[in-house]
């Protein structure tokens, strides 16, 4: 028996092929949040982050909530499918007024990038912000003081570091062979990093 797509599934499908999506990534504490916000306000993008939605569904208390909040408490990464779910439904209900999408805090493995690829759509480019690790654990550490974020603490600051440089060398190189990705060095000033972003941002309205 062969899959039944409904015509329903067939136009959203299209729509999100028409999009523009934005994948944002970066070690944790990079400024991915930051520049977003920047973004959405000079751009009118719709901004998403995985680890926002997340949050969101461990807040909801939902059996998925429930599931994953150790995983992020810990600094690991919460199984593909449950992101993915969260995004495209996050992603549907914006499709009929947004002007184009930027994906905060995804892929995490080339997996992930794969299966959005499959279910969703292709990115437009892939925006990488780079930093040394110790200028992230010094933002997030600055951050903790006001976030109510249970992963803001230096246990979970290494754990998330090394989930991160453990993933992101092959996320990079494959993004680079297919000749999407666009880096943007951010040790500088937010608003110097964000001057960089639009550079690259510009090229593809
Ligand atoms: N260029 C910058 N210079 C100095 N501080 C910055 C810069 N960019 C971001 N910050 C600060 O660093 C902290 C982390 O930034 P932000 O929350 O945007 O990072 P993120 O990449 O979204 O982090 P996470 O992956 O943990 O969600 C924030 O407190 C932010 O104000
Ligand atoms: O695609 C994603 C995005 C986030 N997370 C989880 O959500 C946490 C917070 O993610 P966020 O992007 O907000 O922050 P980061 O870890 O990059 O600082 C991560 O540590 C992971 O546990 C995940 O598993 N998959
Ligand atoms: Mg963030």
């Amino acid at each position: 028996m062969g899959i039944c797509v409904s015509s329903d599934e067939k136009a959203e499908r299209e729509k999100l092929k028409k999009t523009k999506i934005i994948f944002v990534i970066g070690g944790p504490g990079s400024g991915k949040g930051t520049q977003c916000e920047k973004i959405v306000a000079k751009y009118g993008f719709t901004h998403l982050s995985t680890g926002d939605l997340l949050r969101a569904e461990v807040a909801s208390n939902s059996p998925t909530g429930s599931q994953i909040k150790d995983i992020m408490q810990n600094g690991y990464l919460v199984p593909l499918e449950i992101v993915l779910k969260l995004l495209r439904n996050a992603m549907l209900q914006k499709i009929n007024t947004c002007k184009g999408f930027l994906i905060d805090g995804y892929p995490r493995e080339i997996k992930q990038g794969l299966e959005f690829e499959k279910m969703i759509a292709p990115p437009t480019i892939v925006l990488i912000i780079t930093c040394s690790a110790d200028t992230m654990k010094q933002r997030i550490m600055k951050r903790a003081a006001t976030s109510s974020r249970a992963d803001d603490n230096e246990a979970t600051i290494v754990n998330r570091l090394e989930t991160y440089f453990r993933s992101t060398d092959p996320i990079i190189a494959y993004y680079e062979k297919r000749g999407l990705l666009r880096k943007v060095p951010a040790e500088g000033d937010a608003d110097v990093v964000f001057n960089e972003c639009c550079k690259v941002i510009d090229i593809i309205l």
